[in-house]
């Protein structure tokens, strides 16, 4: 059992990175980046440079220097915090990285995303040590942002307003995926974009126990009954196999809002005079914003319903050329290309390229028009990522470190050049 915990090993560091909390509302970012910072210079030729993006959110930005540092970088990012676990909830501990018999770690960000932050570094580690003499043509970077699981806006959206990151003068990116239950690598092109939007009723107060027209929690009623429609037949286009789920508009409700506060609750006979309910909708970079725009000021908050409503976007659906937020997946992309085939060299297949269901970083660079992949390499493995006991197993971390190998090695030796 001791000398297990003192052998220094891929495994042994990943669980190490594991242990360091970084969960929301209180991540221990200058634990992670000093970990990861004396982990990287461990490796020789690689670079570290940490900057503050406010008093309480640094980044840790790491270079690997190219021979032609004049052409175009690549970037491969993760993000350093998770989001909260309950620990009771758990089989094992969220921040003890418990390896199990069958070789399964668990720890919140085993899978989202520290396994892809980790094997990062130890693809470099590993290509320097099988190839001594291997240089990489472009400069490499990587990247460890806060603040991704609470939207990004403190971290990657406030990096890339600054000069260090026009200096990087970046050509490609890849970000975070997700794992793959099957046999395929999954590969993303594009993120959903997040409306945060509120609906607000208001209406005639009364006594409880009045039946007449016109009460808030009426006027919200009905807005509930035509939103559940709309998800329905959103979520219908799903179960028929028209559309994935990541390529409709879904809306769920995420809190309701309404009542008279009571010393022991609510006042029961009291007909409230406003309501409100707050929705998370995501919309696909095919979705048509001014229509939405008109659904949800029309039919969900009809002014003539006394309603009113608040859209919140936390993202892009179009980039600065007002073009759809996608990166291209095909092979009129050679970057595409490139990857495409350093994961089949490696021994992997991708599966048909996805847009990703929920929201990553990825958007604020492709928003600048710069292509970014999203790709975490752990296949047959269950989806886990903010979900009790998350976990990866061992040889899937294993031999995303190798994938990785491939996929650097590839990337940074590319000679050719992408406009669009
Ligand atoms: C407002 S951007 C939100 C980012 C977040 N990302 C991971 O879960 C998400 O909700 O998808
Ligand atoms: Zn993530
Ligand atoms: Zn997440």
């Amino acid at each position: 059992l001791h000398e297990n915990k003192e052998s220094d090993t891929p495994i042994s560091r990943f669980q190490q990175y594991l242990r360091i909390n970084t969960a929301h509302p209180n991540p221990n970012y200058t634990a992670a980046i000093n970990y990861l910072t004396n982990f990287a210079n461990s490796i020789p030729n690689l670079h570290s440079k940490v900057i503050h993006l406010t008093p309480t959110s640094p980044l840790l930005l790491l270079t690997w220097p190219g021979s032609n540092p004049s052409l175009p970088s690549i970037l491969f990012n993760s993000h350093l915090d998770s989001v909260p676990a309950e620990p009771d909830k758990w089989t094992h501990p969220p921040f003890s990285a418990h390896k199990t018999s069958d070789g399964r770690i668990f720890a919140r960000g085993a899978q989202d995303d520290k396994c892809i932050g980790m094997q990062y570094l130890e693809s470099i580690k590993a290509i320097q040590t099988s190839d001594s003499k291997f240089v990489p043509l472009r400069n490499v970077h990587i990247l460890y942002v806060p603040e991704e699981e609470v939207g990004g806006f403190d971290g990657m959206g406030k990096f890339v307003e600054l000069k260090e990151f026009e200096e990087l003068n970046l050509g490609f990116m890849m970000d975070e995926g997700q794992a793959s239950p099957n046999d395929e690598f999954r590969v993303f092109y594009a993120d959903r974009t997040p409306w945060h939007t509120v609906i607000k009723a208001v209406g005639t107060p009364g006594h409880g126990s009045k039946l007449y027209d016109n009460t808030a929690m009426e006027n919200l009623m009905k807005s509930m009954e035509v939103i559940t429609k709309f998800r329905e037949s959103m979520f219908d286009m799903v179960k028929a196999g028209l559309a994935a789920n990541s390529e409709v508009i879904s809306v769920n409700p995420v809190f309701l809002n309404a009542g008279t506060p009571s010393p022991t609750g609510f006042m029961m006979n009291m007909q409230p005079s406003e309501a409100e309910a707050g929705f998370d909708i995501r919309m696909p970079p095919t979705a048509d914003p001014e229509l939405m725009r008109k659904i949800i000021e029309e039919q969900w908050a009809p002014a003539w319903r006394n309603m009113t409503y608040k859209i919140t976007e936390k993202g892009f659906l179009r980039d600065i050329m007002g073009r759809p937020l996608m990166t291209l997946a095909s092979d009129s992309n050679p970057w595409w290309s490139v990857f495409n085939e350093a994961v089949t060299r490696a021994g992997g297949k991708l599966s048909k390229p996805e847009i990703l269901a929920s929201t990553t970083d990825a958007r604020f660079m492709r928003r600048l028009g710069i292509p970014t992949f999203g790709f975490s390499p752990m296949k047959n493995t269950p989806i886990l990522l903010h979900d009790h006991n998350e976990n990866l197993k061992d040889t899937v971390y294993l031999e995303g470190i190798k994938v990785y190998e491939c996929i650097i090695k590839s990337l940074s030796s590319f000679e050719g050049s992408y406009e669009h």
